[in-house]
């Protein structure tokens, strides 16, 4: 009987999976397999005739079929890449989302508004993507980050901890762990779960089935974590000099987010950021430099 090639055996996996409905059949059987022999993509692509490891099979079947279960793919390698950084990832951890690298983005962008080394707090951290990378990208800063979820802080400082950043991680509902701290902060950044509760059943099976529900439900109309941030805004922001508010939000939210922020936080002005689909996905609020000897 003729081996099966590396080839044939991506092939019927291609097959499988695309059966069970998962998008990019072929590429996530070349990933998952490129997971299981430890390989590069080059490595792939040139062995693709060599015939099939038996001693992998088994291992390369079962991840198969956790795929074809629309267990997410990142869940099953353990990583995702969050800009340019890998990332661990886990059940129990929201998988961190291209979009976010543009709330990350327009904080980086307005560095200049500081001096010194500002105080920087990411609310709902889950794998940690954003403030590990703030503190990688504004290296000056002092980053917290706070979630509510235990498991999600594990991973969390795991990843502060390999990609050798300096974050303090704190327990707790959404800024009570800085009020409580009687912490004031320059920057406020925050994706926090969004979606409005009725909507979470309609979510796809990976999301819905895969991901915490404790990072996706934002209550009755998804808005309720910016409400509750915002009332808190002039007890953590700092009361002198510039602040900055950074929020990723969901689709048809940024106007009323940005409305809460100038509503909440008088004087602070507000803009919204769109996606590369046009959404309005970052609202950015901020205070300038006060001089009181004008
Ligand atoms: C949408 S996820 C964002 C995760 C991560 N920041 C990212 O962008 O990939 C929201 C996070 O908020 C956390 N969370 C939900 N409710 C919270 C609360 N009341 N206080 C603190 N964290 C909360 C969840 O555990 C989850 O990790």
């Amino acid at each position: 009987m003729t081996k099966e090639t590396i080839r044939d055996v991506i092939l019927r996996a291609s097959r499988f999976l695309e059966d069970k409905g998962i998008r990019h059949p072929r590429l996530n059987a070349e990933v998952l397999l490129q997971h299981v022999l430890g390989w590069e993509k080059y490595q792939l692509l040139a062995e693709m005739h060599m015939e099939f490891p038996e001693e992998s099979r088994e291992t390369y079947e079962r991840l198969i079929k956790r795929r074809g279960s629309h267990e997410p793919l990142q869940y099953i390698v353990g990583h995702q890449e969050f800009f340019g950084r890998d990332f661990i990832v886990r059940k129990g951890v929201l998988i961190p989302r291209p979009e976010t690298e543009i709330l990350v983005e327009e904080v980086c962008k307005r560095k200049e508004m500081f001096t010194g080394h500002p105080v920087i707090v990411d609310v709902g951290t889950g794998s940690g993507a954003i403030a590990v990378t703030l503190a990688l990208e504004w290296p000056e800063a002092k980053v917290l980050a706070i979630d509510l979820s235990k498991d999600a802080l594990l991973v969390a400082q795991e990843n502060a901890a390999r990609l050798r950043a300096s974050v303090s991680f704190l327990q707790g509902n959404l800024l009570e762990p800085i009020l409580r701290k009687g912490q004031r902060v320059d920057v406020l950044v925050s994706n926090p779960p969004y979606i409005p509760s009725e909507d979470v059943q309609h979510l796809d099976e990976e999301v819905r089935c895969y991901e915490p529900l404790l990072a996706l439900d934002g209550g009755e109309d998804g808005l309720s974590p910016y409400r509750m941030m915002v009332t808190q805004l002039p007890l953590v922001m700092r009361e002198e000099g510039p602040a900055l508010v950074a929020f990723e939000v969901g689709i048809h939210q940024a106007e009323a987010v940005a409305r809460l922020i100038e509503q909440g936080w008088p004087p602070a002005k507000t803009t919204i950021i769109p996606d590369w689909q046009g959404i309005g996905r970052v609202v950015i609020g901020w205070r300038e430099s006060i001089n009181w000897f004008c």
